[in-house]
C-alpha cells in the first residue's frame, strides 16, 4: 500500500473525535481495498461486498461497535450484526487474520503455518460459528463469506477485531479473495489500532428513559446503541459488574427492548439455589422425580419460555449443572428431572449475570472453559458507579422522587444543592443498591424531622445535607464511615489481633470501651460535663454516679491487667473522689 495512503489516513484519523468517525474512515479504506481486488478477481461479475464491521472489544467486553453497510439497507431484516464467536476465539487464539466459509462452516486461520490448512469447527465445540443457528444468521444477511483481522494494540494486545462480510454464492467451498487483500488489510488495521481503541464512543442520549434505564450518563450513553442492538438478537448476553450496579435491571432493560417483550421475563439468580436444587430448579420435574416430587413442576426455563431468562450469579452454579447448561444453550433442547419421554425444545433468551471475572473462574478450575465461551458471545461490562461520576446526581433525582412517591403519592421532593454534592463526593462500593438504600434512609430522616417540627405541608420535602449525612452515618457499609465508626474499627481490629497473638481472650474485656469514652471525655471536659454529655446528669445529682464509675472502672482495670499494662492517667479519671 502506498505510503501516502497511509499518512492521509493517519492525518484524517488524528482529526476524528470519536471512535464511530475513526471507524468509518478505517472500514472504507479496507473495503476500497476488497473492492480492488475483488474487481481483478474470477468473482468480479459474481462476487459483492456487503459491509464492514469494527467490534471494539479489550477487556473481554464490548466497548463500540461501527458499521459501514453496503448492502443497500438488507442487514434491516437480518437481525443484528453480530460477529462470529468463533472468529473471535481464533483470533485469540491464533492473533491472525482468519476467513470464514459460511457454507461449509470452515474457518481458516491465516498464519503462515496454517496458511493451506482449512480446519472445519469440530463438531463438539462450543465455538459460536459452529452452529447452524450461527450459520443461518449470516445467511440471513446474505452473507457467504467472511474475512476477520485481529485489531492489535501497540503491545500486541488484542482490543477487537474487524469483520468484512462478503457475498458470492459462486466461490462458495472454494477459496474466496480473503488471502490477496489480507496484507493491505492488517496492515490498515494495525496503523489505526491506536485511534480506534483509544478514541470514546460517541454519547448518544436516549430518546426515552423508562424505569429499567431511568438514567443514562456518558459511560452508558456510550453503550447505548451497541446495547439496543444486543437487546434485540437472540444470542446469549453475558452482563458484568460489581454487585449492585444495575445488572439485573439491565437484562430487564433488554428484555423489554427484544422483540420477546410480550413474553416472561424470569430471574434465576443463584445465590439464593442451594447447589442440589439447581438441576431442579432451572429444568422442573415431573411428579416422582425425587421424594419430595408430588406433582410436575416448571422450571425456569419452561417459565420463561417465549421470554428471557435472566441467570444470574452464574459462578455459584456447580460442575455438574454447567454440564447440564451448556447442553441446554447448545441444542436449545432439554428435560425436566423424571422425565423419560422426548426432550422439549427451549424458546428461550439467555441473559447471564456475574460479578466475578469468569476468564479467572475458568483459569482456577471452577467454571468450565467451553461454557465460558458459550455465554460468552455478547459481554457487556457495567462500570462500578464510582466510575460513572456523572449520573450519581441523576440517580439521586430520581431515587429521591421515587422513593417519596411511594410514601406521599403525587408528593415531589427535591435535593438541596449541598446534598447532592454531598453525594456525589462520597463513594458508593455498593453502587446503586447503596445509593438507593441512603436515599431512602434520608428520606425517613427528613420526614421524620418533618413530624417533629409539626410541619403543616408534608406533600412537598427538599432532602438537605444534614439529612444525607445523617443516613450515610447510619450506613454500616460505610459510603462515608464517620470518624467514629472508623476508628471503633481499628480498635476492634487490633482487639482481634491481640486475641489472635494470645490464642484466646475473653470478650467481655471490650466492655472497656464505655470507661475510655468517659475517662477521656473528662481529661477533656472535666467528669461533670462529662458525664452531662453522656446523659449521666441526674446520676450525679442523686450522687448515683459512683456506682456507675466503679462499674467502668473495674472494666477498664480488667482490660489493663490482661494486657499487663499499669493504670495511667485515664484510669485515674475514673476513680470516685474519695479514692486515692
Ligand atoms: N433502574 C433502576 N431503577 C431504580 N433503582 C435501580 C435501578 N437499577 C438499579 N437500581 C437500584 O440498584 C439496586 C441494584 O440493582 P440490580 O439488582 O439491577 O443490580 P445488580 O448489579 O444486578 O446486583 P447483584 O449483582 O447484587 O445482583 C436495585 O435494587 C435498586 O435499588
Amino acid at each position: 500500500m502506498m505510503p501516502e495512503a497511509i499518512q492521509s489516513l493517519l492525518a484524517t484519523l488524528q482529526q476524528a473525535r470519536y471512535f464511530e468517525d475513526a471507524a468509518e474512515v478505517v472500514l472504507r479504506g479496507m473495503l476500497k481495498v476488497v473492492e480492488e481486488v475483488l474487481a481483478a478477481s474470477p468473482y468480479a461479475k459474481t462476487g459483492r461486498l456487503l459491509r464492514g464491521m469494527i467490534y471494539l472489544r479489550p477487556d473481554e467486553a464490548y466497548r463500540g461497535l461501527a458499521v459501514v453497510d453496503l448492502s443497500g439497507g438488507k442487514t434491516d431484516n437480518a437481525g443484528p450484526l453480530h460477529a462470529s464467536a468463533t472468529a473471535w476465539r481464533s483470533l485469540q487464539e491464533h492473533r491472525c487474520a482468519v476467513s470464514i466459509d459460511i457454507a461449509t462452516r470452515t474457518i481458516q486461520p491465516h498464519r503462515s503455518d496454517a496458511a493451506h490448512k482449512v480446519m472445519p469447527a469440530p463438531p463438539e465445540s462450543s465455538e459460536g460459528f459452529n452452529s447452524q443457528e450461527s450459520q443461518q444468521r449470516f445467511l440471513g444477511r446474505e452473507a457467504t463469506h467472511v474475512c476477520v483481522l485481529p485489531l492489535r494494540s501497540w503491545a500486541g494486545h488484542l482490543d477487537g477485531m474487524v469483520s468484512l462480510e462478503a457475498s458470492c454464492p459462486a466461490s462458495m467451498g472454494r477459496p474466496f479473495i480473503w488471502k490477496d487483500c489480507e496484507a493491505r488489510l492488517q496492515l490498515l488495521s494495525d496503523v489505526s489500532a491506536p485511534y480506534l481503541t483509544g478514541l470514546a464512543p460517541r454519547t448518544v442520549k436516549p430518546t426515552e428513559v423508562d424505569e429499567f434505564l431511568p438514567v443514562v450518563g456518558s459511560a452508558m450513553g456510550q453503550m447505548l446503541p451497541m446495547l439496543r442492538m444486543f437487546a434485540h438478537g437472540d444470542e446469549t448476553l453475558l452482563i458484568s459488574g460489581p454487585t449492585g450496579a444495575g445488572k439485573s435491571r439491565l437484562a430487564r432493560w433488554c428484555h423489554q427492548n427484544s422483540p420477546r417483550k410480550q413474553n416472561p421475563f424470569e430471574v434465576l439468580d443463584l445465590t439464593t439455589v442451594p447447589e442440589e436444587l439447581q438441576n431442579a430448579e432451572i429444568f422442573g420435574w415431573k411428579k416422582g422425580a425425587f421424594t419430595n416430587a408430588v406433582r410436575d413442576t416448571l422450571g425456569s426455563v419452561a417459565r420463561a419460555e417465549g421470554g428471557t431468562l435472566f441467570i444470574d450469579e452464574i459462578d455459584k452454579l456447580s460442575k455438574k449443572v454447567q454440564a447440564s447448561l451448556l447442553y441446554l444453550l447448545e441444542e436449545r433442547t432439554y428435560r425436566p428431572l423424571g422425565d423419560d419421554s422426548k426432550d422439549r425444545r427451549a424458546n428461550v433468551r439467555f441473559i447471564i449475570g456475574t460479578n466475578v471475572d469468569l476468564r479467572k473462574a475458568v483459569e482456577q478450575g471452577r467454571f468450565r472453559e467451553d461454557l465460558y465461551y458459550r455465554i460468552n458471545v455478547l459481554p457487556i461490562k457495567v462500570p462500578p458507579l464510582d466510575e460513572r461520576q456523572d449520573e450519581i446526581p441523576l440517580w439521586a433525582e430520581y431515587m429521591v422522587n421515587r422513593c417519596f412517591r411511594e410514601r406521599m403519592p403525587g408528593g415531589q421532593a427535591r435535593l438541596a444543592p449541598e446534598a447532592q454534592r454531598r453525594l456525589s463526593t462520597s463513594r458508593w462500593p455498593g453502587n446503586l443498591r447503596q445509593l438507593d438504600n441512603i436515599v431512602r434512609r434520608s428520606i425517613m430522616v427528613a420526614m421524620t424531622e418533618q413530624t417533629r417540627i409539626g410541619a403543616r405541608d408534608v406533600s412537598g420535602l427538599m432532602l438537605e445535607e444534614r439529612h444525607i449525612a445523617e443516613a450515610l452515618g447510619l450506613d454500616p457499609e460505610g459510603a462515608e464511615l464517620s470518624t467514629v465508626l472508623k476508628s471503633m474499627r481499628t480498635a476492634a481490629l487490633a482487639f482481634f489481633h491481640e486475641a489472635r497473638q494470645r490464642g484466646a481472650m475473653d470478650l467481655d474485656l471490650a466492655d472497656a470501651f464505655r470507661g475510655f469514652v468517659l475517662g477521656v471525655a473528662s481529661q477533656q471536659v472535666g467528669r461533670e460535663e462529662a458525664m452531662r454529655l453522656f446523659g449521666l446528669d441526674a446520676a450525679v445529682k442523686n450522687r448515683n454516679h459512683h456506682r456507675i464509675l466503679r462499674r467502668e472502672l473495674d472494666r477498664v482495670l480488667a482490660l489493663y491487667e490482661a494486657l499487663g499494662s499499669e493504670p495511667d492517667s485515664l484510669v485515674d479519671q475514673l476513680k470516685p473522689e474519695s479514692e486515692p
